[in-house]
């Protein structure tokens, strides 16, 4: 488990992280969304142990992170700039790689290389920028660490190579368990992969919620009633988050039970009803309003 209590960075006045409160739990796909400079990759480096907090405390399996190897070994890092050893190949890397993670999968390496149709001895220098996301995913996905943490990773991919690494972190996820931290500035990235999502802004979570929960608690409702009704009184004591009406035809997000939100809705004997799916756009949509904020503005 990574556990982030009160952690703060500042650079000279800039907060770049502001009192940050995060658990991470192992198993879980923990996406941080927010804008730019919302403070997204401080929090990773600090969680990576490169930056070090001016406040707070971040812990990885109950180790302090900065300047601490054994914590370090838990974790592999993509970040959002990608470096390499200037001259070195993807053969010379894996080398590297394999003497600081003991459970470096050196034959797993080669597959994936040759799947993603990447010379392992070409200089790295010479790869495109997508190339090299994509090598530092495979170095990534094959230190076989508990915990990866991805700057933007998804980002810098195309559409095919996207759905490529997402079905390979999928695998990783239920096969042993890999606990992958994902930053990224767009929701709909993350919709199909986490559990669990943080939107930070200015520094800030403004919202940290575990997607099965929300998912459980806000409905999305389309009816077509017989009558005018008087909508309040039909959802009466039930937490009504938007009302859309568009011809005949209501569309009603709410919070609650769905089995007593449909049960109201069928008491009217509709002409038509269906509860819907929500978007995680459509939750954080509804759940940052709540909180007053417009979060197109925020992240999309
Ligand atoms: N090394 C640094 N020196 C000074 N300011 C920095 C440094 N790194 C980050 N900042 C500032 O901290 C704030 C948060 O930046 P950060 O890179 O963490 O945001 P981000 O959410 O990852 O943004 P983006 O989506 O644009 O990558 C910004 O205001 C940025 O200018």
């Amino acid at each position: 488990m990574i556990e982030a209590v009160n952690v703060s960075k500042y650079f000279d006045k800039i907060k770049a992280v502001d009192q940050v409160t995060a658990t991470i739990k192992e198993g879980n796909v923990f996406g941080l969304v927010g804008t730019n400079g919302a403070g997204k990759s401080t929090f990773i480096r600090m969680l990576a142990g490169i930056l070090k907090p001016d406040g707070g405390t971040i812990k990885i399996d109950g180790m302090e992170v900065y300047e601490n190897i054994k914590a370090k070994e838990l974790f592999y890092y993509i970040s959002d700039d990608q470096y390499f050893f200037s001259n070195a190949t993807p053969e010379e890397l894996k080398k590297y790689y394999q003497v600081i993670y003991s459970n470096f999968d050196s034959d797993r390496f080669n597959t994936l290389m040759k799947q993603f149709e990447l010379d392992r001895k070409r200089k790295i220098n010479t790869f495109s920028k997508g190339m090299k996301k994509q090598l530092s995913v495979i170095c990534g996905i094959c230190a076989n660490t508990k915990y990866i943490f991805c700057d933007e990773t998804f980002d810098g991919l195309d559409p095919v190579m996207r759905q490529a690494v997402k079905s390979i972190f999928a695998k990783e996820i239920s096969e042993r368990n890999m606990t992958p931290i994902i930053a990224s500035h767009n929701l709909r990235e993350l919709e199909d992969i986490c559990d669990h999502v943080g939107l930070l802004h200015k520094g800030g979570i403004l919202l940290s919620k575990d997607l099965f929960d929300m998912k459980l608690s806000i409905h999305k409702i389309q009816c077509v009633f017989q009558k005018e009704v008087d909508i309040k009184q039909v959802f009466e004591g039930i937490e009504l988050i938007k009302i859309d009406k568009r011809g005949n035809l209501y569309t009603i997000t709410a919070r609650g039970n769905c089995e007593e939100i449909t049960k109201r809705i069928e008491q009217t004997k509709p002409i038509f009803s269906e509860v819907l799916p929500l978007t995680l756009e459509e939750i954080f949509i509804s759940e940052t309003e709540v909180v007053g904020y417009d979060i197109k503005k925020l992240i999309l």
